[in-house]
């Protein structure tokens, strides 16, 4: 009998759609036991700790020291990476991987002093909160369509270049080297110099904020799945993470595609059932 811990929340949980804590199946002539929820206080075979708060990291820790044969999959620090949108968009400049050009700013003061500087930065730029999740904050976002817009954001942020993409963002979802799904969603539209507005405040959290600003109707070539495997391929190589979802768009005009967004155990589709989940993942992990 092999044992199983997916450490996870009971909100994620529910978006996950899994009801039980525990299951047991089959799987390659192996009964496999799975443990899904906050208790990390059983012995386990594999782990699967997704970080709930700051404090759980300890007692992911204290229980991996208690189980030193056991596979951890995505361990603490990996996850860490994700968690910074800084770390996140560095690792993807370091791996070659396109994303959009960004830089990080801590104070006005500091903005000021750059645009002092640089005299000029390219607009429209999107500013992003660096934790890339954890509370509702994380979500907050500014696109910024002419100077002044640098007075009405939160500082420190990700200031990072906006692409015009017909308000198109392909979503996918991963387990290791598979695509376990993408879906096509509509997007933030395009900005092009006609437009007036300096700034726009919206958090992604709340679809009513964005209120489909700046959506275009224009369609865009959609990604081949041998574009998105490619993608799938290098993210999870770069970010050495077996679960894991990211966005991706297409330039308007160039066709380029761009990386804006990496996350990690992003809530797969809800007919994704715990047992299928974990057949997906013991099988990505050469079990
Ligand atoms: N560089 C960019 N250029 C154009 N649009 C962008 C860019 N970055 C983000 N967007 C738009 O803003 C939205 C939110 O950005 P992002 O995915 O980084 O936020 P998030 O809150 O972390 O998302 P998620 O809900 O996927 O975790 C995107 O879905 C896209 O519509
Ligand atoms: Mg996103």
């Amino acid at each position: 009998m092999k044992k199983v811990i997916i450490h996870i929340s009971d909100s994620k949980k529910k978006k996950m759609g899994w009801n039980e804590n525990n299951i047991s199946f089959c799987y390659k002539n192996k009964i496999i036991n799975v443990y899904c929820g906050s208790d990390l206080t059983q012995p386990f075979d594999i782990l699967l700790p997704k970080i709930i708060n700051d404090h759980d990291c300890q007692q992911i820790l204290d229980s991996i020291k208690n189980n030193p044969n056991a596979l951890v999959v995505d361990p603490i620090q990996n996850q860490k990476i994700i968690q910074s949108r800084k770390l996140t968009y560095e690792r993807l400049i370091q791996c070659g991987i396109a994303c959009p050009q960004f830089i990080i700013i801590q104070s006005y003061q500091e903005m000021m002093r750059f645009l002092n500087k640089h005299q000029t930065i390219h607009l429209p730029v999107i500013t992003k909160p660096i934790p890339s999740q954890g509370s509702h904050e994380s979500h907050e976002m500014t696109i910024i369509n002419h100077p002044n817009g640098f007075n009405h954001i939160n500082y420190p942020c990700v200031i990072q270049e906006y692409i015009n993409h017909n308000g198109q963002l392909t979503k996918v979802f991963c387990i290791g080297k598979k695509i376990i799904s993408s879906t096509i969603q509509e997007s933030m539209g395009n900005i092009d110099s006609s437009c007036k507005l300096e700034y726009f405040n919206f958090n992604n959290e709340d679809p009513e904020s964005k209120k489909k600003y700046f959506l275009t109707s224009s369609q865009m070539k959609p990604f081949t799945t041998i574009e998105l495997q490619n993608f799938c391929d290098l993210l999870s190589k770069a970010f050495n993470i077996t679960l894991f979802g990211f966005d991706i768009i297409r330039e308007n005009g160039t066709g380029k595609p761009y990386i804006i967004d990496v996350n990690h155990f992003p809530s797969y589709n809800k007919s994704f059932s715990l047992q299928s989940f974990t057949e997906e993942l013991l099988n990505e992990c050469g079990l």
